[in-house]
């Protein structure tokens, strides 16, 4: 398991921005600001590059295929590029690296803008950053050994304002290594089932003490379980210990709310392509919104939440999630797509965020939460329910 390569930067854009960035390059090549942007670096092959001290601090970092060609990865910071390194497909004895250190300290904002100023001078977007790279994703707090979900203000306001966080390094490498291994043991001991539904090809498992077979197998799933379930207590800690923080009534609203709910979903998508059409997971157009156990209906839920598994990930695997804009269809070309690392945990809007997984090209694992709305359900649940939901993992 490669803890590293949650810090590659991996999400793509395709987006009008694109468009305008490569408007902006050009401007730039003119006037030979291009030049100054991607040529100050130190260059090497890649392999030179991770043996040197050099390059040691906050680096940015352009990789490209030979010397002289084009740019195939723009990424900032010492672990993105070894993670890169790692998980290229690409033959790494002929990949060479640019590089410019932006002194010891600085902050991952700063090296993100750095990333997004060198894609705009290049005019395109390298291949293997999948489009544009969008810095949607964000680092936890510090990593854990599961239980306790630490969301800082940042996180609260990318929530609110994009209806998505996407966090990596919440868990820390050991505790993803079990967890991985159990849910693929929920696999391979077959119990895990196709729902049948349209639009869908995952195989799923519900997570609740009467269908999780108890059992030191699957104990590796307990820390991602926990860690998904004090969501709701975590985003009104944070929402607590961020008064000042720009958040709208409607989403302070929905973390007073959300309750941690009664059952879980791990779920694998297979090689075959498997996917989801684009959908909402609380969609008041469908017929089926309102149906079910009050807690668990679609209608009731508030902030979905998922876990990857997926410690051998590279982009050939494809399986991305794809989220569009709040408001926007999905006709729309202006997408956000994001690669499911393992450990990286996304929460979203249940009803405002449109989202799908891409087709497939091999296994991918991830366990998702989906917080209810306390307001919906009547006081005749009982609140044990939310308190030990999963007997079979405690
Ligand atoms: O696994 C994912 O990335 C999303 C799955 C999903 O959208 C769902 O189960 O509703
Ligand atoms: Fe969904």
């Amino acid at each position: 398991m490669a803890s590293t390569r949650a810090c590659v930067a991996s999400t793509s854009r395709a987006t009008p921005e694109r468009a305008r960035l490569s408007r902006k390059a050009k401007a730039r090549s003119v006037s030979g600001q291009r030049e100054r942007i991607v040529a100050r670096a130190s260059r090497t092959t890649l392999r030179d590059a991770l043996r040197s001290n050099e390059s040691r601090g906050s680096i940015v970092f352009v990789v490209d295929e030979g010397e002289n060609t084009r740019a195939v990865f723009v990424g900032g910071g010492r672990d993105a590029l070894e993670a890169y390194a790692e998980s290229t497909e690409r033959d790494v004895e002929t990949l060479w690296v640019r590089w410019e250190t932006l002194g010891r300290r600085a902050r991952a904002s700063a090296l993100n803008a750095k990333v997004k100023e060198i894609i705009a001078a290049l005019g395109y977007a390298p291949e293997d950053n999948a489009g544009a790279v969008a810095s949607a994703t964000q680092k936890a707090a510090e990593p854990t050994g599961g239980g306790q979900a630490t969301f800082a203000r940042s996180h609260l306001e990318a929530l609110d304002r994009d209806g998505i966080v996407v966090i990596d390094g919440m868990l820390d490498a050991e505790t993803l290594n079990d967890a991985v291994e159990s849910v693929r043991a929920l696999h391979a001991r077959g119990l895990m089932r196709n729902l049948e539904q349209s639009g869908r090809d995952d195989d799923v498992a519900v997570l609740s003490g009467s269908a999780l077979p108890s059992g030191r197998e699957f104990l590796g799933l307990r820390p991602v379980v926990r860690l998904l379930l004090d969501v709701p207590n975590g985003l009104r800690r944070a929402l607590d210990d961020n008064t000042n923080a720009e958040i709208s009534e409607d989403t302070r609203s929905k973390i007073r709310r959300c309750a941690p709910p009664d059952r879980l979903m791990a779920a694998r998508y297979g090689p075959e392509n498997c996917r989801y059409v684009a959908h909402l997971d609380n969609d008041p157009r469908d017929p089926g919104n309102d149906v079910g156990t009050p807690g668990l209906r679609p209608a009731d839920r508030v902030f979905t939440c998922i876990a990857y598994l997926n410690p051998n990930w590279i982009p050939a695997h494809e399986g991305r999630f794809r989220y569009f804009p709040l408001g926007a269809d999905v006709s729309s070309s202006d997408f956000t797509d994001i690669d499911p690392l393992c450990g990286r945990v996304v929460v979203f809007d249940s009803s405002k965020l449109l989202h799908e997984v891409r087709p497939s090209a091999a296994d991918r694992f991830a366990v998702t939460a989906w917080t209810y709305d306390r307001s919906r359900v009547s006081r005749s649940v009982p609140s044990s329910r939310a308190i030990h939901p999963l007997p079979g993992l405690s």
